[in-house]
């Protein structure tokens, strides 16, 4: 029998709640409430199986509009938005309808922004359906879409009215994917709850599976962190009062400012949990350098990220390739490059301005490690779902 399902409160200017456990979806119209007339189901074109069983009990108390997105990193675009605000038009939806998005981080990003655009602000519920979804995406209320100028460059904070964490979902999840969302878990680990780390070095990591206690705890530990961190400083503006020297919301983007490059390198076809595995190891070997961080520290990244089949080495593009989509990256203030690094375990910090020797030599580290970073259709991303 699988654990009763746990409601994970988030205490901000606009509280909410992540409800996570097995065959939870009948709660997601409890989140939803009376308030709405008409609901839109924005769902990953792929899941059209899932989304039919959650549009079945949302249509007993709601008119619903169910809309397939295009898979993965393309469902981020405005053109995917400008298609959802007009069917959102056609239907008529007003201030008190609703947005439910049902999928991976890239539908939930998609839909928050829609949700959060529409109208200036419609209630959204999210129902993520990937592990990195679950554990970052769908909480915290950042809402995006890619440009060509790079990732996530535009979108607003929307929080959600509510979260439902259904981890029966993840049953039909690729094996890739959950090893993906599992770089986001670890990141938590690094910035903020060192139990994370000991719970996955301690776990063969095929026993890591959807209905596994370990993971449930890893979910549960993940979502804590970001409750945290997000209801301290929603809106990234930096620091926290408890916690004096804390990046605040900029530490959740550990290991992101290389990722988000590379993703933007290879076109948005890698998975962004891969990306940041391999970024969390280059700032881990940015602050070896600079001395922050010790030798057991630094290894440690490589280690525990590849035990879980993580990639820990990208060889890919140019280093100056990869610079200049790092002076885009949000964190960066004019010219000047910022990193989240750590000055110890669970300890985040920002790292203003490095020396782009330091950087290089870091990056020529990444360069030669193994497993490197690959993209869907390599052997190590097939269609295998949880064992
Ligand atoms: N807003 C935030 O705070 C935040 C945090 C972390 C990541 N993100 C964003 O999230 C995205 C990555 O999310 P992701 O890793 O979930 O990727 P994703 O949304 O691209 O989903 C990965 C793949 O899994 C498939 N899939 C989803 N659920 C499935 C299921 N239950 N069974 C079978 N297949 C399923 C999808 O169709 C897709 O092909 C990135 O765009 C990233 O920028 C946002
Ligand atoms: O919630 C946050 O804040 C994060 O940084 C979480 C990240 O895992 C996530 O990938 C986020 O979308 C990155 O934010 P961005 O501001 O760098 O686009
Ligand atoms: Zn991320």
């Amino acid at each position: 029998m699988s654990a009763p399902a746990r409601t994970i409160a988030v205490r901000g200017a606009s509280p909410y709640d992540v409800v996570v456990g097995r065959d939870v979806l009948d709660r997601v119209a409890d989140l939803l409430g009376d308030g709405p007339t008409r609901v839109a189901l924005l769902f990953a074109g792929e899941l059209g199986e899932q989304a039919q069983a959650l549009a079945e009990r949302l249509v007993e108390r709601y008119d619903v509009l169910a809309l397939g997105l295009p898979d993965a990193e393309q469902a981020k675009t405005a053109a995917v938005a400008a298609d959802c605000w007009e069917a959102l038009g056609e239907r008529g939806f007003t201030r008190s309808d609703a947005v439910v998005t049902l999928g991976g981080g890239a539908t939930t990003d998609l839909g928050g922004f829609v949700a959060a655009s529409w109208l200036r602000g419609v209630r959204v519920v999210h129902v993520p359906s990937t592990l990195l979804g679950m554990v970052d995406a769908a909480v915290g209320g950042k809402t995006g879409i890619n440009t060509a100028a790079g990732k996530n460059l535009v979108g607003v904070f929307h929080e959600p009215a509510g979260v439902v964490c259904d981890l029966a979902l993840l049953d039909t999840l690729p094996r890739a994917d959950l090893v993906a969302g599992l770089g986001e878990v670890l990141k938590c680990g690094f910035i903020a709850d060192p139990e994370i780390l000991r719970l996955v070095e301690t776990t063969d990591p095929a026993d890591l599976t959807p209905t596994s206690p370990v993971l449930r705890e890893l979910v549960e530990r993940a979502i804590a962190v970001k409750v945290d961190v997000v209801v301290a400083d929603l809106k990234e503006t930096g620091g926290r009062a408890d916690q004096p020297g804390h990046p605040g919301r900029e530490a959740l983007n550990y290991g992101h400012t290389l990722a988000h490059a590379i993703e933007r390198a290879e076109g948005y076809a890698l998975r962004h949990g891969d990306a940041v595995a391999v970024g969390c190891v280059f700032v881990a070997e940015l602050a070896r350098r600079t001395g922050a961080i010790d030798d057991a520290l630094a290894d440690r990244h490589r280690d525990v990220l590849a035990r879980v089949g993580l990639p820990v080495g990208y060889a890919g593009a140019d280093f100056e390739d990869l610079l200049a989509a790092m002076r885009v990256d949000k964190k960066a203030r004019g010219s000047q490059l910022r990193f989240v690094v750590l000055g110890g375990l669970g300890r985040p910090q920002v790292l203003a301005g490095p020396d782009e020797a330091d950087l290089r030599a870091a990056y020529d580290v990444v360069r030669g490690l193994q497993p490197t970073l690959v993209g869907p259709g390599d052997p190590r991303t097939d269609e295998d779902p949880q064992p």
